[in-house]
């Protein structure tokens, strides 16, 4: 027991759940007792999950307007899933550096903001008869096209636009070198698991798409131990789970290897419910809205705090409840919340969330 201020933490500093160990648990746990700006009261995870025993927890299915779907048109379950993978290589940044104001598009007379806004802008292009999905035709968009194709709703630029060119480029090209083209080709090849040697989806994905991989060094003492999100794949595959389960299309076969999605949303959220706390610097650097760099110390702990305490609230959570929940319907209850949390999302430049 710590005590720190007036309460009462346990620290808990390995995986203390039946959740499966996979390199980003392993990785994030392996962190965890060194924390130096970031505290997780495990006491509120505990009334949390009383409090939240009967709640209901949904696994969201991913459909609107802003993404294609299967039973209509001549839409295909492999467009879908190519849909969410290129979605996601650009999934990231969608709050403006200055103003903290989120991107907004319009799709078909509605206006979508934030993440809601890029995939609106793609499924414009996508209804509009542009090859979206198509290695060859990404692998060669000019900055011109791809400022085109995230079009805003009132003439704001979409945040780190060059870098959604480059991985746009880049994901392309790999689609060609290593896929036939598309992206649903992985999915044939690999095993229907998210980590395996180097046969599971994501090994592929970090693999082959340099981009997905979330990958940050973490000093610890005189040794730097590398940190292992991979927000972004996960999420490509956690959407393409979240539409096809209980259909009988099988994704994957395990889905508490999922952590949640470490995003600048997350943190925000479990800071509000008293889950994690700052220290006063980081708090001060978040109230005045300074940018932190992607990588920085502050910045992987704000992610191993999120991936932890989400962890802990699943797993107890689970020991309440007699249907469990994965980290899939966890995030979706945290995400959902985002925006009724008033105090502002922490900035980093990034292209990891
Ligand atoms: N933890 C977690 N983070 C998620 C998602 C989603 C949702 N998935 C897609 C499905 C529909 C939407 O259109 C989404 O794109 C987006 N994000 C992240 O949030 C950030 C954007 O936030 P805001 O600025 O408020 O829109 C950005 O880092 C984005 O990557 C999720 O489910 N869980």
């Amino acid at each position: 027991m710590f005590l720190i201020g007036e309460r009462e933490t346990i620290k808990v500093t390995r995986i203390d759940s039946d959740l499966p160990r996979t390199p980003v648990r392993e990785s994030v746990y392996r962190a965890l007792p060194h924390l130096e700006h970031i505290t997780i009261h495990y006491d509120q995870i505990d009334l949390t999950t009383k409090n939240w025993k009967d709640e209901v927890f949904e696994l969201p299915d991913w459909r609107a307007p802003v993404f294609p779907d299967e039973q209509k048109n001549s839409t295909t379950v492999k467009d879908v899933l190519d849909f969410f993978f290129i979605g996601n290589s650009i999934n990231f940044a969608f709050r403006d550096f200055e103003t903290g104001d989120k991107f907004v598009a319009e799709y078909n007379g509605v206006e979508w903001s934030g993440a809601f806004g890029m995939w609106a802008c793609l499924k414009r292009a996508y209804d509009r008869g542009k090859p979206v999905l198509s290695g060859k035709y990404l692998m060669n968009l000019t900055e011109d096209d791809v400022r085109e194709l995230f079009q805003s709703a009132n003439g704001r630029q979409i945040p780190l636009l060059e870098e959604r060119h480059r991985i746009l480029r880049s994901v392309g090209e790999q689609l060609v070198n290593h896929y036939d083209g598309r992206f649903h080709n992985l999915l044939t090849e690999a095993h229907p698991v998210l980590f395996d040697v180097e046969n599971g989806i994501i090994n592929k994905i970090t693999q082959n798409f340099p981009s997905f991989d979330d990958t940050h060094s973490l000093s610890i003492r005189d040794s730097v131990f590398p940190v292992h999100f991979y927000k972004r794949a996960q999420l490509a595959l956690g959407m393409a789970y979240g539409r096809y389960n209980g259909s009988e299309i099988s994704i994957l076969e395990n889905p508490c290897e999922f952590t949640v999605f470490p995003d600048y949303n997350l943190p925000n959220v479990l800071r509000h419910m008293d889950v994690i706390s700052y220290d006063d610097r980081l708090s001060q650097l978040i109230h005045d809205g300074a940018v932190l760099q992607g990588g920085s110390r502050e910045d992987i702990e704000l992610r191993i705090a999120t991936v932890v305490s989400a962890d802990q609230l699943v797993t107890k959570l689970n020991q309440h409840r007699t249907r469990s929940i994965s980290c899939l319907e966890m995030d979706f209850k945290l995400f959902s919340i985002r925006d009724d949390v008033q105090a502002p999302v922490h900035k980093t430049r990034t292209t990891d969330y």
